[in-house]
Order: structure tokens, then C-alpha cells, then sequence
């Protein structure tokens, strides 16, 4: 049709905006998915990584992949008042005031194991009250994994399992 032909004809592209980025995120995952499957967490015994927690919003960009090539489940935390059904709920502290998040409250089996992953720790607020909804349900945290660690924030101590990250931030 014409008008769609002038639609298209406002369009510009801008190929690989803001980046290049396939083999970046392949990197990233293979990473992620390399260590857990390679280090000691994953080899002791009864350590399969059942659930894969992404936290809301970019650790919903890595944890479903994450998720997939190690064929576990995804379940995502959600801040406040986003997620359908009865939820499991925790109040934080982050750099900038308090936040909430929540899980839905059949997502994880009592028992359950699980990793928590996101794009960055910082003060360590998000993370632990992340764990403290996957206690809340029975699970069991294995290990946290970030792409960016602000290392000089300390957060590792903060957590209920080991903290593994790609990249150090140390000021
Ligand atoms: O270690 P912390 O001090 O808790 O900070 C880390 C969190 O802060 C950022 O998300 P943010 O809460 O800004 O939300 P967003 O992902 O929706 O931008 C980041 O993606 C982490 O989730
Ligand atoms: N200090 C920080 N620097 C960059 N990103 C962040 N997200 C949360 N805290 C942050």
C-alpha cells in the first residue's frame, strides 16, 4: 500500500545501535554457564541447579538463557505489585531509598536449589533480599552471579552463599 510505503520511507537504520553486541552476550553466557557447570558448587554432590532466579529488570536478559542451556527452571523477582497470584514478599534497602521485591509463591519447591544471577551488585540490597525470598520458600541458594561486581561496596559478606562475578569494579 502507498501509505505504509511512506511509513517506511521515515524509517532510518541504525545497524548494530548502541552495539555490536551477539558475541558479547554469547561470551557472557558461556561464562556463566561454563562455571556452573564446571566448579565445585556444580560437581558436589546433589548440587544440580534446579531454578535459575533473575532479578527484575536485567537479570531477566541473562538468567532465562542461563536457564536454558542448563535445562533448570526460570523464575523471575519482580519489584512491587507486579506479579499475578500469591506472593512472597521483602523490603530493602538499596543506594537510593527502599525498594520491594517479590516472587510468586509456588515458584520454587522447599528443597529446591538455586542461583541467583543479575547485571550488577552493588551495595548487595537486591541480592540478599533475593535470598532471603528464596529461604522463605525452602530453596536453597548455591551461589550469586553478576556481570559487574563494585567490589569496594563489600556486598559478598552480606550474602548467604558465595558471590561470583566477571568483572571486579574496585573504586
Ligand atoms: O546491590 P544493590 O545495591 O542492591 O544494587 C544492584 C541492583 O541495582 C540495579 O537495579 P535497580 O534496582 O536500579 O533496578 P532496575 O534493574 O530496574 O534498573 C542493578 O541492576 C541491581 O539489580
Ligand atoms: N553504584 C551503582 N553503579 C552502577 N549501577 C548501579 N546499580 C545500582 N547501584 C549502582
Amino acid at each position: 500500500m502507498a501509505d505504509v510505503a511512506y511509513l517506511k520511507s521515515l524509517l532510518t537504520a541504525h545497524p548494530d545501535f548502541p552495539q555490536k553486541n551477539p558475541v558479547a552476550t554469547e561470551t557472557l553466557i558461556t561464562n556463566f554457564v561454563h562455571h556452573l557447570t564446571s566448579t565445585t558448587i556444580a560437581r558436589s554432590e546433589s548440587k544440580k541447579i534446579d531454578v535459575i532466579v533473575g532479578l527484575d529488570a536485567r537479570g531477566f536478559l541473562l538468567g532465562p538463557i542461563v536457564a536454558m542451556r542448563l535445562g533448570a527452571a526460570f523464575v523471575p523477582v519482580r519489584k512491587r505489585g507486579k506479579l499475578p497470584g500469591e506472593c512472597v514478599s521483602v523490603t530493602y534497602q538499596k543506594e537510593y531509598g527502599a525498594d520491594s521485591f517479590e516472587m510468586q509463591a509456588d515458584a520454587i519447591k522447599p528443597g529446591q536449589t538455586v542461583v541467583v544471577i543479575d547485571d550488577l551488585i552493588a551495595t548487595g540490597g537486591s541480592a540478599k533480599a533475593a535470598g532471603e525470598l528464596i529461604a522463605k520458600l525452602g530453596g536453597k541458594t548455591l551461589e550469586y552471579l553478576f556481570i559487574i561486581e563494585l567490589t569496594f561496596l563489600q556486598a559478598a559478606s552480606k550474602l548467604d552463599a558465595p558471590l561470583y562475578s566477571l568483572v571486579q569494579a574496585e573504586d
